[in-house]
Parts: structure tokens; sequence; C-alpha cells
């Protein structure tokens, strides 16, 4: 793991912003941490990034910990936070050379660093530019060129979308997957899933400063179909498979719709292969079986209603299964 948060805890006078939070971030990832307005984010970004102290818990990054100093975080963590500061009255290469030499790079080490790195996030042709001129999404990508200037292990990114048209929420994407695929770690944060769901490889949702449903983005979403209805098709009659349904175990209910049968089934996917061998042994016209598809937004509304008694869902491996 690249990062480790491990029960953190943060008081804001009487207010549990951060309740127990646990945190895994796997190296080469591109971690979405999503939760609703308020669910403890940027806190929780703010002292893995040592910008806050928690009041109790461990941060660990790639196995150190780091509670004796935050340099190490300085050094390993590279930081996008949701806002743009104020530089003015800076040329991009100026502002590239201020942050470069905090990290005690300078001359044409510096300028070789920053020229490759503005040419990363499409901005080569405006190094003579002022800040100040820059459009919105320039400015983001500056900062995240800016934030890439030490090489760090992780980039740690707060609300990156916020503010972007699409097309520029698009652009950034295609930014922050080169990076992966050149083995950057990468952590998101948003409060919108959808941003999220394509773009990354691990997710982590947080509500109420603890994290409720964590893991790959493929177990979670194969986990969200298991639940699903099992969809199939069928030419001509369905008076033989609605029978060999009746007869088994794992189905639920059945219900015909729409020329589908909807099949309530608890079984893994070996179960569902022997179902569909059965049908097919009986010279059922299969043309179709598949879990219906689960969506992620449905789930993340369910498990963070704060109406509902919550049905809190951990990862596998915390579950001891
Ligand atoms: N300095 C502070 N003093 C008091 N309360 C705070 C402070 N910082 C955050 N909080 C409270 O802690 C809770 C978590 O805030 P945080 O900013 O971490 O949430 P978030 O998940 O990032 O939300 P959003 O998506 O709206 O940015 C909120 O209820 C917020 O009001």
């Amino acid at each position: 793991m690249i990062l480790e948060i491990k029960d953190l805890k943060k008081k804001f006078g009487k207010f549990h912003a951060l309740n127990g939070l646990d945190i895994m971030i796997p190296e080469g990832s591109l971690y979405g941490f999503v939760g609703p307005n308020g669910a403890g984010k940027t806190t929780a970004i703010k002292i893995m990034t040592g910008l806050l102290f928690a009041d109790s818990g461990q941060v660990l990054i790639n196995g150190t910990d780091v509670s004796d100093g935050l340099n190490i975080l300085k050094q390993e963590i590279g930081y996008v936070p949701d806002f743009f500061g104020v530089y003015d009255n800076l040329k991009v290469n100026e502002y590239m050379e201020f942050f470069a030499s905090c990290y005690g790079i300078n001359g044409l080490k510096a300028r070789s660093r920053y020229m490759t790195l503005l040419e990363q996030v499409g901005l080569e042709d405006k190094s003579d530019f002022y800040v100040d001129s820059l459009s919105r999404g320039m400015k983001q990508r500056l900062c995240l060129a800016r934030a890439l200037i030490h090489d760090p292990l992780l980039l740690v990114l707060d609300e990156p979308a916020s503010g972007l048209d699409p097309r520029t929420r698009f652009e950034f994407k295609e930014i922050l997957k080169e990076l992966r695929e050149q083995g950057k770690t990468i952590f998101i944060s948003s409060h919108v899933l959808s941003e999220l769901s394509e773009l990354c490889t691990d997710i982590g949702i947080i509500d109420q400063g603890k994290m409720v449903l964590s893991g790959s983005m493929e177990e979670i979403l194969r986990r969200v179909n298991a639940t699903n209805p099992l969809v199939i098709s069928i030419l001509g009659s369905k008076e033989k498979a609605l029978t060999i349904l009746k007869s088994q175990p794992c189905v639920q209910t059945i219900a015909v719709k729409e020329g589908d049968i909807r099949v309530n089934f608890i079984g893994d996917q070996q179960d569902e292969a022997i179902l569909l061998q059965q049908l097919i042994d009986a010279e059922v016209m299969v043309h179709g079986f598949s879990r219906e598809q689960g969506s992620l937004e449905s789930l993340f509304m369910q498990i963070t209603d704060p109406d509902k008694e919550k049905a809190v869902l951990v990862h596998e491996n915390e579950s001891g299964l």
C-alpha cells in the first residue's frame, strides 16, 4: 500500500468530522474518494497532506508512520487543493520555478523538469503567459504540474472537477489516466460519484467521517451486480425454462416481463453457469443470460441516505470473509 490511514479521528469542538476513518490506497491505483457534502473528505485530505493534525489514528506512507515528522509527507505527496491561490503577477515559468525551488530544484534542472511537466499537461506554449491570464481549466492543469514538480509517490486531488465545463473535465481526466499509466498513484476526491466511476480503479465511500464501502472498482461492481436480478431472454416457449427455474434452490422469485424472465438469484457465478447449462441441456433457446447491471450511484444513494438505518458494508478483507 502506498498510503494507509488507520482509525483516524478528528473533532471540531464537539463535532466528530472523522470518526475512525480507514483508507488503504494500493500502489499504482487511481483511487476515488467519494462522499456527500460534509462527510469529512477535505478534513481527511488535510491530515494526509500534513496541513492538519488528527486527534488520533495513524497515517503510513509506503509503510512509514508519518507521525514522527511531516517532511516525508511533503516529499512523497503532491497536493492539488480545491482552490487556486493568487499568483497574479507571476508568469507560468516563474510560478513553476518558485515551486521547484521550494523543493531544492534549481537552474537548468528545474527548467527541464517543469518544461516536461508543462508539456504533459498541455501548457508548454503558455510558459511566458501570466498565470492570471489562464482559463480555469488551464490553471488547474498548472496546479497539477506544480504538484508533480518533486516527483511524489502519491498525487492527491481535492474536488478537481468543480467549476470545470464538461470538455475541460474530460481533458483533465485524460491527463490523470495518462499519469496513472506512467505509474503514478492518484487519490482523487469528489462528491459526484459519476465523476469517478469510469475513471478509478479503486473506490472508497465515506459518510459521517467513516468509510462505509471500499475496494477495487471491479470487486464493488461485482458485489453491486450480485444482488441484481438475473435477466434471461428466451426464444419461443418459456414453459420448459420456468419448470427448471422453479426447481432451482438459488431461485427466489421469478417474474416474466416484456418477454424476459427476471429471476432473483442468490447463487454465485458458478451457480449461474450451472443454471445456464441446465437450460441449454433441456434445449431451451437461451439468447440472453446476464445480471442486470447495477449502478454504483444507486448504491451510493442507498448507503449515504441520512434518513435510513445504515447498512454498513465493509471491504471483504476487513469483514474476515
Ligand atoms: N475548521 C473547522 N471548524 C469546524 N468545523 C469544521 C471545520 N472544518 C470542517 N468542519 C466540519 O466538518 C465536517 C466535514 O467537513 P469537510 O470539509 O471535511 O467535508 P467534505 O466531505 O470535504 O465536504 P464537501 O464535499 O462539502 O467539501 C463538516 O460538517 C464541516 O462543517
